[in-house]
């Protein structure tokens, strides 16, 4: 039996997702025909998709586990008919309302019955604004949303943010936010229901998790008098706390490592330098389980 994993096969999250499952052991080979391809395990096969699809594809068994963003499965509703299986932690944008700089609308309080919005996200859109009970027209563009205010299209736009540059680089700003998004690994519950696919799915997850763990760690060598080793225990936080272990050439000289988070490193290299640490090395991990 195999599974099948439905990647974005373009866009915004289409390389970290790549690098992300290289890192995590589950290569990508033989990319045939661009849309299938196959994997370092003979089981698990890949299918390329538009990120905007892949939560229906999930959520309908066509695949049975998927990369896409959060925002794109709530605005296909389908949220209810996946398992959130991770966060990989990138992806990040928020969506917004945004209004033009000098259109005087400060809060969504200054929305108006019958003021026009575009998006890309007419569902989610539409139903924040059933909630605060506003009779707004949605306006569902597939790109390039900033333009429509300008162009009298839209009173409004409600569309994602990242850095922001975007926004204002087309004089609009932030009046409401509606929801954070970033990349999740789903599945499809029916396909969890199947010991053998369920089995092959948390193979993945283990795998994903640990290479998005490893991400962050650090993993720190060094050579150190003995004499210090104590103190250099107490200022290596380590997983475990650190390991020593003898040099062959030098009796007063102890090797030691561990990993630590990779934003200790900069603070932590010159103690353990003052401490006497030498041949110290700084190494990435790709995953840790
Ligand atoms: N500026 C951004 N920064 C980070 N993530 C983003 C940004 N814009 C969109 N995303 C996220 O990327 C995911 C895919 O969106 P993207 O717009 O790349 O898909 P696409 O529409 O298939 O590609 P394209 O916009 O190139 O046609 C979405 O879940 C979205 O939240
Ligand atoms: O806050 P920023 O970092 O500037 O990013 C925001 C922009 O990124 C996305 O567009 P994308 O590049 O996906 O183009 P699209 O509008 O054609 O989807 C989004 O729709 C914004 O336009
Ligand atoms: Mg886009």
């Amino acid at each position: 039996m195999k599974i099948m994993f439905a990647l974005p096969n373009k866009g915004r999250i289409y390389e970290p997702v790549m690098k992300l499952l290289e890192r995590a052991g589950l290569k990508i080979t033989a990319k045939s025909r661009s849309l299938f391809a196959n994997t370092v395990d003979e089981n698990i096969k890949v299918m390329f998709a538009r990120a905007r699809d892949i939560p229906e594809f999930v959520a309908d068994g066509i695949a049975d586990i998927g990369i896409t963003g959060y925002d794109l499965i709530l605005e296909r509703g389908v949220e209810d008919r996946v398992e959130f299986l991770l966060d990989l932690n990138f992806g990040y944008a928020k969506l917004v309302i945004a209004a033009p700089e000098d259109s005087g609308i400060e809060k969504v309080d200054d929305i108006k019955d019958g003021m026009k919005i575009a998006t890309e996200f007419p569902n989610i859109t539409r139903k924040f604004f059933e909630k605060l009970n506003k009779k707004v027209e949605i306006i569902e563009l597939t790109g390039a949303t900033e333009i429509a205010p300008f162009i009298g299209v839209a009173d409004l736009i409600s569309d994602l943010t990242s850095t922001g540059t975007t926004l204002r680089l087309n004089r609009l700003k932030v009046i409401e936010e509606i929801l954070t998004s970033t990349t999740r690994l789903i599945a499809n519950k029916n396909s969890l229901n199947n010991k053998y696919k369920k089995e092959k799915i948390n193979k993945i997850v283990l795998a994903i998790k640990s290479a998005l763990y490893a991400e962050k760690k650090r993993l720190i060598m060094m050579n150190a008098p003995k004499d210090k080793i104590d103190e250099i225990k107490k200022i290596i936080p380590g997983l475990a706390g650190p390991t020593v272990s003898e040099v062959l050439s030098d009796d007063n000289i102890v090797a030691v490592h561990a990993v630590v988070d990779e934003d200790e490193i900069f603070n932590l290299v010159p103690k353990l330098h003052a401490l006497g640490a030498r041949d110290i090395l700084i190494v990435p991990i790709e995953r840790i389980l």
